[in-house]
């Protein structure tokens, strides 16, 4: 436990549209916790992906809501922090959370499908060198994953999870590949079965804790943790 205090908290990022979140997130998550040795998780819900159009995107209090309602009762904390930043690409974020919490040790979470076009985002060499990435298996999406233009790059730097948790002090670049019993849940699938479940979540973005402590204690120093 000393040593966990001395280097803060270990947190899991999941990125995502969350249009709307669904079991899946909630359940790579869980594994994902698991098989790192994470303290807890943070999902950041994007106030647009630059990669995808805004054409059929719920308004971000409703996927917002819908976050906080899949992650209920889990070490999950929700944040649709990104919204109050100028830049909406992902390395820009992984920047400012790093700054912010330099204590903590983060690992950036995504599905396979994200990986096989990762080579598409911004700087995304520069964002495997800030933090390790854990990658979870994606039904569908594993083929294109391995044969993608990031994982040629990401392969030399591969841990496997057992020996990652183990690890005290975290460096980056790192590539850990999470293979569980796959999920095949998507929004695109909840989407089509209820095209109006925006409708019903009301109220907004509710109190947001990470904006909180962003917007109101700034860098402070006690805030590392
Ligand atoms: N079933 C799943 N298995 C593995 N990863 C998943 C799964 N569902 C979502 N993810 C990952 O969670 C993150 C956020 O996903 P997102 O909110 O886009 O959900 P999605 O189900 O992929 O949405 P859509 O179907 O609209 O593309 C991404 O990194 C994505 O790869
Ligand atoms: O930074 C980028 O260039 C970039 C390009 C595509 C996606 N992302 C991020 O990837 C995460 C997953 O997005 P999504 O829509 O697949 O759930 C989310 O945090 C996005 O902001 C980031």
């Amino acid at each position: 436990m000393a040593h966990k205090r001395r280097n803060g908290p270990r947190t899991g990022l999941l990125g995502g549209s969350f249009n709307p979140a669904h079991g899946g997130h909630r359940r790579i998550t869980l594994f994902a916790m698991a098989a790192l040795g994470l303290d807890e998780a943070w999902w950041l819900v994007s106030p647009g992906n630059p990669l995808k159009p805004n054409r059929g995107m719920a308004p971000l209090g409703a996927r917002v809501c819908s976050a906080r309602a899949a992650a209920r009762r889990a070490p999950i904390r929700v944040s649709a922090i990104e919204r109050h930043w100028p830049s909406r690409y992902t390395v820009d974020t992984l920047r400012a959370l790093v700054r912010r919490w330099p204590k903590r040790r983060f690992v950036w979470l995504m599905g396979a499908d994200n990986l096989a076009q990762f080579h598409r985002w911004k700087d995304w060499r520069g964002i495997a060198k800030i933090m390790p990435i854990a990658v979870i298996a994606r039904p569908g999406y594993d083929a294109a994953a391995i044969a993608s233009p990031a994982m040629a790059w990401l392969r030399r730097y591969r841990v496997d999870a057992a020996s990652f948790r183990k690890r005290g002090k975290w460096s980056a670049p790192a590539l850990i590949e999470l293979r569980f019993d796959p999920d095949p849940r998507s929004a695109t699938q909840l989407r089509h079965a209820d095209p109006d479940w925006a409708s019903r979540y009301h109220g907004g973005l509710l109190r947001d804790q990470l904006t909180h402590d962003i917007i109101h204690t700034g860098n402070s120093k006690a805030g590392g943790a």
